[in-house]
């Protein structure tokens, strides 16, 4: 957590002003319309706006390959909840019937795409009308517009939108805006209005979704295969099919869930396997229950179920003795297994392992020495089961979901923040990159969930319906907000826009101080958390979101940053300071920092070594020594290491 001198970004007050009053301009804006009827709009104009726009969008996307120079700017904290019903359990409504500035509670709206779609960076947009033919409007879709690695919009031409929010850009036009994918229901579109006359057309139907689901896999398009292979499985498994063909729907859902597998939608994948098994004895039949338990088996390993994994890859020995992918994976669960229980990682392998290519460990979290309990003053807090002597591994957690500096994913955007009226920098790719894992692993949602944030939604937490999972983006922002961190520069890359960002669900559950009893590290995607001290069984573990040793800078990150003023004993005791006494140090400790800076220890005269001497003496004098009897003298920590090397050295 935190960010580094090097990775700020700074931003003028000018800049900030600016995007305060847009943001500000157009939330007024629209709370003066609320409710007002929509002005329709000319078809044929709109058609032209959306595909002159989709041009310079991909002009300049193909200018800039993809990656904008400057971070944009969005306005966050205008939350809502998304909608908790299936569509069909809600009143279809008309284009014309929308209200400005309203969210359209018990309503849905189908429409088709009606132009091209322009693809920015934080959002997409189009024309759509209603499906029958009518009205046009514009629809955009904010920050979370791909699934599958795929433009939502553009994956589909026919979308029932539930809820419709009905609002203005920040540009002041009137648009339909998704904020959560789960809002938008594509709707197939071989499928929209299609009937069968027969059980020999349906059966047909199905075979061929299926084998150009099988083309589109060996194409290597992950999205087009799983949409061919799910309108398959739609038809197969309707009762004229699968009563005179149940192995369609198997041999299906067999080849979807390899191809879940490789999207890692790994609930889907298991599901899939499962419902492919056909239980029967003869050797083909036999070999194709194996595939499907191996297939469940990588499955619930990717999602760490490592019990599950392993009951799934022994059902697949029992049909194939001698597969030896299986029989490595066991091998792996059983290290997965001891990781689990007792800590017990190779670490050389580990780090030998690793690279920019393959930044994440194959390892497992270690949380059995911890549990997490409520904290007075802090919300929740992590405890330690037992005594645990310093320097031991306190736990070690593997990240839920880390976003890399080097991936073509990373976005950190600008944010100005209406609730609070703040301006911070946010990693936006990390945010995505965890809507889409829960979207496709449901199972996870919760676990994410259950972590803090200052919005809470609206309290249902319904995480699905009959059209899919339901992730509330807002949520998840603010989840991001308080509990992401930084990986630090591990591969290289790394810069201001586009730090390696993580969430670790363990360990989001550990406050700070600034006083901590742990040290974090990364291997890779693993954090690694060690005792700075002996700790007791029962004792609250802390580690340091900020490390500044200026009170003022670091009670400002954290405020700004996780939302608490600290009263740990080094604030208590740096808060009770004469504010000059505070200023005069932090001076004394910038002088420090340039000191250690210009003047390495390995090539210190005595001359400069006295120097030191004397600015150590100097910060250690702004400290009163009654109040700090126990406390750490931060300020003087960079000086004293150099002093304690370069004094080594003689
Ligand atoms: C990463 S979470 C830590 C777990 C959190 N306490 C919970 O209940 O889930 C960070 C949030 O915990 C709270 N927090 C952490 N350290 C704190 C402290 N020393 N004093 C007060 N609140 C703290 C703040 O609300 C912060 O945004």
């Amino acid at each position: 957590m935190g960010s580094t001198q090097e990775n700020t970004v700074f931003l003028t007050e000018k800049e900030a002003e600016r995007i305060r009053n847009t943001v500000k301009e157009t939330v007024k804006r629209c709370s003066e319309l609320h409710g007002k009827a929509r002005d329709p709009r000319d078809a044929k104009s709109a058609y032209s706006q959306a595909t002159g726009a989709s041009l310079m969008a991909d002009m300049e996307s193909m200018q800039s390959n993809g990656r904008g120079e400057t971070l944009p700017a969005l306005a966050v904290g205008q939350t809502y909840p998304p909608c908790t019903v299936a569509s069909e359990e809600l009143e279809p409504m008309k284009v014309s019937e929308l209200k400005m500035n309203t969210h359209h509670r018990g309503r849905r709206l189908h429409i088709k795409r009606a132009s091209p779609v322009v693809v920015l960076t934080a959002r997409s947009w189009t024309m759509v009308e209603d499906a029958e033919g009518g009205d046009t409007e514009r629809l955009e879709m904010s920050l979370h517009k791909s699934r599958h690695g795929e433009d939502i919009l553009e994956y589909a031409k026919n979308f029932i939108i539930k809820e419709p929010y009905f609002t203005l850009t920040e540009e002041g036009e009137a648009t339909l805006r998704i904020d959560h994918p789960s809002d938008l229901v594509s709707l197939s579109d071989a499928l929209t209005g299609k009937t069968f006359p027969s059980t020999k057309a349906a059966e047909k139907f199905a075979t061929t979704c299926k084998s150009g689901g099988n083309d589109e896999l060996k194409n290597g398009d992950l999205a087009a295969a799983h949409e061919k292979y799910t309108d398959g499985l739609t038809v197969a498994r309707q009762d004229i099919v699968s009563t005179t063909n149940p192995d369609l729907a198997r041999d299906i859902a067999r080849n979807r869930a390899l191809v879940n597998l490789r999207l890692s939608h790994f609930d889907e994948a298991i599901l899939d396997a499962k419902a492919s098994l056909t239980g029967r004895g003869d050797p083909k039949s036999r070999d194709l229950d194996s595939k499907a338990y191996y297939r469940a088996g990588s499955a619930a390993y990717g999602l760490g179920q490592y019990d599950d994994a392993k009951k799934f890859f022994e059902d697949q020995m029992k049909l194939a003795p001698n597969d030896k992918d299986a029989s490595t994976y066991l091998k792996r669960i059983e290290m997965r297994l001891r990781e689990q229980q007792t800590g017990a990682y190779n670490w050389n392998k580990i780090k030998a392992g690793l690279s920019k290519a393959r930044p994440h460990v194959d390892a497992a979290s270690f949380v059995s020495n911890v549990k997490v309990e409520d904290s007075e003053g802090r919300g929740r807090g992590m405890y330690v089961t037992r005594n645990i002597p310093a320097g031991e591994m306190v736990m070690a957690d593997k990240a839920f979901s880390v976003v890399w500096g080097h991936d073509k994913e990373a976005l950190t955007a600008m944010t100005y923040d209406v609730r609070d009226d703040r301006i911070r920098v946010q990693p936006i790719g990390l945010s995505k990159a965890i809507v889409q894992k829960l979207f496709g692993n449901s199972s996870q949602i919760s676990r994410v969930m259950d972590l803090f944030g200052d919005y809470d939604g609206d309290g249902k937490n319904v995480i699905r319906t009959e059209d899919g999972p339901i992730v509330d983006t807002f949520r998840i922002h603010d989840i991001v907000s308080r509990n992401g961190f930084g990986l630090g520069n591990q591969y290289g890359e790394e810069g201001a826009r586009n730090a390696s960002t993580g969430l670790c669900t363990w360990a989001a559950y550990i406050n700070h101080s600034c006083v901590p009893n742990t040290s974090k590290d990364f291997v890779g995607d693993l954090m690694v958390l060690r005792a700075t001290r002996a700790l007791n069984v029962g004792e609250e573990v802390f580690f340091s979101y900020d490390q500044n040793p200026d009170y003022e800078a670091r009670q400002a990150a954290l405020m700004t940053t996780w939302g608490f003023e600290c009263n740990c004993p080094l604030c208590a005791a740096e808060k009770a300071d004469d504010p000059t006494v505070r200023k005069k140090r932090a001076e004394l400790a910038d002088q420090s920092e340039e000191f250690v800076r210009r003047e390495h220890w390995a090539e210190a005269k005595r001359l400069t070594i006295r120097s030191a001497e004397r600015l150590a003496k100097a910060i250690d004098e702004t400290y009163d020594n009654e109040r700090y009897k126990n406390v750490p003298r931060l300020a003087g920590r960079t000086i004293q290491e150099w002093l304690t090397k370069a004094s080594a050295r003689k």
